[in-house]
């Protein structure tokens, strides 16, 4: 445990709730508290953290009129002991997260058409979900160095390494968070050449001292596996004190389970036919199964959600588990079809990655699917009655023995039959080419003139597939997880026939008007996460040396 763990000293047990407790999903760590799991970021395990156990928000039905920031304490208080962050500490943080976004009620819910609603996600700083959880993660950093540094000068000084990988939402969102923020540095490594022209100039043209963006000349999941190796070397991770902004971070999965709520409620209050206590199918698009674990997590809180619709694209890692059992890579084309990557010390894999018009998703293993993994073993071993530790290591040694697979294999399964069982209970998922990507951004044109992101539109094929199975009685809420203006390319692609279709009339935010002129700081580098680790030495010591 932490020196910042109880602010006051006081036992633990005495003040904080299973919930607010976490343990990793491949069981050598466990009852940690919710500031150690935020400045960890990743089990030393190599695990992801979870709450001990899903809170069951009984009076969730009472929270229907809330505005957003209030419906966020109600759900992050549950995960959050006050013995940690105090009541008025935690609402100050939440208001101020979201007091940046453009849109008064945070994340809109609007119409799209039949059965259909969009929960437009991007209305934040960076126009993409991520601003959701990175506004608020940026300001807990914050609040954690600020008490840790009470009364410590220079060196002494708690300085966290923040070190994320993206294929451009999380980065843009992660720098926007973080940027200027004390005691913290943010390095932050895209595929070079991978991610859009807007989403580069939105990392690179920030100029603070404390960001570091770097060009690695590989595919998302090296970037993510790059990630991963620093984690694991012990000396770099405590002489930096590495922190995590991607969704491996647990309050990112946290702040983004709050809009299933708020859009739930969104929708009661805007239709006269739904009434809170209803079911609604929730459709994500999906690449690292962040955004629609916090939809499980919702679930399992009590949000009645019938199903959770998966929609990836091409790369489709995801749907094959559902419609297979089976959790394995496959090299489509590429070096992999040669024999695959080899880089110094990480483990090699396939790039087998194809690239898509979805470039966020892009994503070959959703790490993110670990934690799901962890509560269906559970729920498997908590057949056998045993009492609840056993269960608990039960499942760890489950899930390390899977991800071992992974790792050496390049897969595992067919998982057990009630294991899939269970996982369709809860999920449901479609895969999306960009054929019908494209075409789904000129229908919701042509039909009900709104444009869509492409990643949106994955989504939107998805839960057009999903109401023709739930009957037109089932209400949807797909969500936008992008502002189209990040994906001109294919935005244009799809609608560059229409005659009314003028992208910088319809589509350009101003905030994006001039982005690509300004100066930008960018370091190529290698696949090679040794490389990245000198760099990241080289760049702190610099950093930390100017007045
Ligand atoms: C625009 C966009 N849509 C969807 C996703 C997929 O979300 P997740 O990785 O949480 O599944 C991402 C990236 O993660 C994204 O940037
Ligand atoms: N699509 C993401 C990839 C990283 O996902 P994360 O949610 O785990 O941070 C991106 O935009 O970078």
């Amino acid at each position: 445990m932490s020196n910042g763990d109880i602010p006051n000293g006081a036992s633990p047990h005495a003040t904080h709730t299973p919930s607010q407790r976490y343990l990793s999903t491949r069981g050598d760590d466990s009852d940690l508290s919710f500031e150690d799991v935020v400045l960890k970021g990743l089990a030393s395990d190599g695990g992801l953290y979870i709450p001990e156990e899903i809170p069951v928000a009984s009076d969730w039905q009472s929270w229907k009129d809330l505005p957003f920031v209030d419906l966020a304490y109600n759900v992050l208080s549950l995960y959050i002991s006050p013995a940690e962050i105090p009541a008025p500490d935690l609402k100050d943080i939440i208001r101020r997260s979201y007091s940046t976004f453009r849109a008064q009620d945070v994340t809109p819910l609007v119409h799209l058409q039949g059965n259909i609603h969009l929960l437009e996600l991007f209305h934040g700083p960076t126009f993409a979900f991520k601003d959701v959880a990175l506004q608020f993660l940026g300001n807990l950093f914050e609040y954690f160095l600020v008490r840790r540094n009470e009364g410590k000068t220079g060196r002494d000084r708690y300085h966290l390494t923040v070190v994320g990988a993206t294929s451009g939402d999380t980065g843009s969102a992660a720098i926007y968070g973080l940027r200027g923020k004390k005691d913290v540095s943010v390095f932050m490594l895209h595929p070079k050449g991978r991610v859009s022209p807007i989403q580069e100039a939105q990392m690179t043209t920030v100029l603070d001292a404390n960001v570091h963006n770097l060009a690695i000349t590989g595919n998302f999941d090296n970037c993510q596996d790059i990630v991963k190796a620093l984690f694991a070397d012990r000396d770099i991770n405590s002489t930096l004190k590495l922190g995590a902004v991607n969704s491996i971070n647990w309050a990112r999965i946290l702040a983004q389970t709050v809009y299933y709520f708020y859009s739930y409620f969104s929708l009661a209050r805007q239709s006269e036919s739904f009434k809170v206590g209803d079911k609604v199918r929730f459709v994500v698009p999906s690449g690292n199964f962040g955004d629609v674990l916090a939809g499980y997590f919702a679930k399992r809180m009590g949000l009645p959600i019938d199903k959770l619709v998966i929609a990836t694209n091409e790369n489709d890692i995801l749907d094959r588990f559902w419609k297979t059992g089976r959790y394995e890579k496959k090299a489509t084309h590429g070096p992999a079809a040669e024999g695959g990557l080899e880089c110094d010390g990480v483990k090699a894999h396939e790039d087998g990655v194809k690239e898509t018009l979805s470039p966020a998703m892009d994503i070959l293993v959703s790490s993110n699917f670990e934690r799901l993994l962890w509560f269906l073993a559970y729920k498997f071993a908590a057949g056998t009655k045993m009492d609840d530790e056993w269960i608990k290591r039960q499942a760890g040694q489950e899930v390390s023995s899977w991800l071992k697979d992974l790792k050496t294999k390049g897969g595992f399964g067919p998982v057990y039959k009630d294991v899939l069982k269970e996982a369709r209970e809860d999920f449901e998922s479609e895969r999306v080419t960009d054929q019908e990507t494209l075409d789904a951004i000129k229908r919701l044109y042509k039909e009900a003139d709104y444009i869509l992101d492409p990643h949106t539109a994955v989504g939107i094929e998805a839960a057009s597939r999903s109401v023709k199975r739930a009957g037109p009685g089932m209400p949807h809420i797909a969500l936008s997880t992008a502002h189209p203006a990040k994906f001109a390319g294919a935005v244009t692609l799809a609608l560059k026939d229409e005659p009314s279709f003028q992208f910088d009339e319809k589509v350009l935010p101003r905030e994006f008007v001039g982005l690509d002129q300004k100066e930008r700081r960018v370091k190529d580098v290698a696949n090679d996460w040794k490389a990245v680790r000198e760099l990241v030495k080289k760049e702190i010591e610099e950093e930390l040396s100017l007045p």
